[in-house]
């Protein structure tokens, strides 16, 4: 069977899933793993169809210290353990800029445009381009598409989509982008069958991993983010400090003598979860640790997911439903309820034992607002996005001989 490689590569984590197009065109997940703990405990995780585990590897923070050095690991296994020989690959590219608002058939020009994003993402764009550049040099036939973390979030009114700059800035493209948005195309799309009551209505998705952003959708589409020209902004995330006073860089700057790669590298590396609590960026180990930092840390988080909440509500007027998913909205029982309760005064009650065993609705059945968790599965979206270029791209007659 033919096979869609797709490479999404985060800030903590390197996720890849091996899809097979069946006869009818159809998707079938073949593979999916992950090397997550990237900087604190590097893991390769995989499992094959039915979930059958296939690999899990802990490896030492020195072999696995980076972005980098998890996609080699990754690429090594699925290439000389696994052979995979895909006859596409779909990549996560977080930044897409103004203009593209869909997925795009990689070529070089693309890939010299997506290059003008790499400040604007210095902890993603690096290595979503990285791959893609080996393997239109090694393949150069190999059809490749980018799925942009902005595109979901580029029909924002006006309003949304400033800054109270002058609007020539705004014309040269410093705008309110917004990330996510793969995870968050994937969560309007599912809403339907998982909540048929609230899909069409105003709902805020919680994205909380390693980063974390939130979206306010109305009928499953987006109308404002918490991220906005970059994904340094909104939430405290796992190494990035979230809102800031633009007034703090110009102090580290003016008075601290930073130079522009200092302050980046502070803003993207040493701050959020890893500078607050000193302990680790990893929401595993503060919840865990018995230092009082750490427990300031995850307060700080909570809060913030609270604070944020009540402006997405206003910006949709009203809200119908509360979403959450990523590596902490999904598996953090204890985060959940404690944002719950920052939520109480919007309607929110939670169902502590259906929270507790990771129930799709975990709200009672008398709150006002129901409260779901659903998985988010950014690279079904790479997937379904790939194949469609893939198909579109191809003759008529080629079509009809499938893709192989
Ligand atoms: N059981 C858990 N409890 C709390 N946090 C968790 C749990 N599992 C994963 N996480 C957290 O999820 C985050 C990673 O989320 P993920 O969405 O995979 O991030 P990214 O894609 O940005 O690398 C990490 O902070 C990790 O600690
Ligand atoms: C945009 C972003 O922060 O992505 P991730 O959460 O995967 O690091
Ligand atoms: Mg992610």
């Amino acid at each position: 069977m033919d096979t869609i490689l797709v490479v999404n590569a985060g800030s903590s984590s390197v996720k890849f899933q091996i899809f097979g197009i069946d006869g009818d065109g159809g998707l079938r997940r073949q593979i999916k793993g992950q090397m997550d703990g990237i900087g604190s405990r590097p893991r390769l995780r995989a499992s094959g169809l039915n979930g059958d585990p296939l690999a899990d590897r802990a490896y030492p923070i020195e072999t696995v210290a980076d972005v980098p050095a998890a996609m080699a690991v990754a690429g090594a296994w699925l290439r000389d353990e696994l052979n995979v020989n895909p006859i596409a690959v779909g990549h996560r590219v977080v930044h897409g800029g103004p203009d593209h608002t869909r997925p795009v058939l990689i070529d070089h020009a693309i890939v010299a445009r997506l290059e003008r994003f790499v400040s604007l993402a210095p902890l993603h764009q690096p290595h979503n381009l990285a791959p893609i550049r080996t393997l239109l040099g090694k393949f150069p036939t190999l059809p490749q598409v980018a799925c942009f973390d902005t595109a979901f979030h580029r029909d924002h009114d006006a309003l949304a989509d400033h800054y109270a700059i002058p609007y020539q800035l705004h014309t040269e493209g410093v705008r309110r982008y917004g990330f996510h948005g793969l995870s968050y195309e994937y969560i309007a799309k599912s809403l339907p069958q998982v909540a048929p009551d609230i899909a069409g209505g105003r709902v805020i998705v919680a994205h909380l991993g390693s980063g974390a952003s939130m979206c306010a959708m109305r009928g499953g589409k987006s109308v404002e983010s918490t991220m906005g020209f970059t994904a340094l902004d909104g939430l405290a995330m796992g190494t990035r400090p979230g809102q800031l006073d633009p007034g703090v860089v110009l102090y580290l700057i003016a008075e601290k003598g930073m130079s522009a790669s200092n302050v980046q590298n502070f803003l993207y590396r040493d701050c959020g979860l890893k500078g607050l609590s000193g302990v680790s960026n990893d929401m595993r180990e503060l919840e865990t640790s018995a230092d009082p930092r750490a427990a300031f840390a995850v307060d700080y988080f909570v809060y913030r997911v609270g604070l944020n909440a009540g402006m997405l509500a206003a910006a949709l007027q009203g809200l119908d439903a509360f979403v959450f998913t990523a590596g902490i909205g999904e598996n953090s029982v204890s985060i959940r309820a404690r944002i719950a309760e920052k939520l109480a005064w919007l309607g929110v009650a939670l169902d502590q034992a259906e929270n507790a065993r990771h129930a799709t609705k975990i709200s009672r059945s008398d709150s006002r607002i129901p409260v779901y968790v659903v998985p988010t599965d950014e690279e079904l979206m790479i997937a379904q996005h790939t194949l469609a270029l893939l198909m579109n791209s191809q003759s008529p007659n080629q079509k009809r001989v499938r893709v192989s």
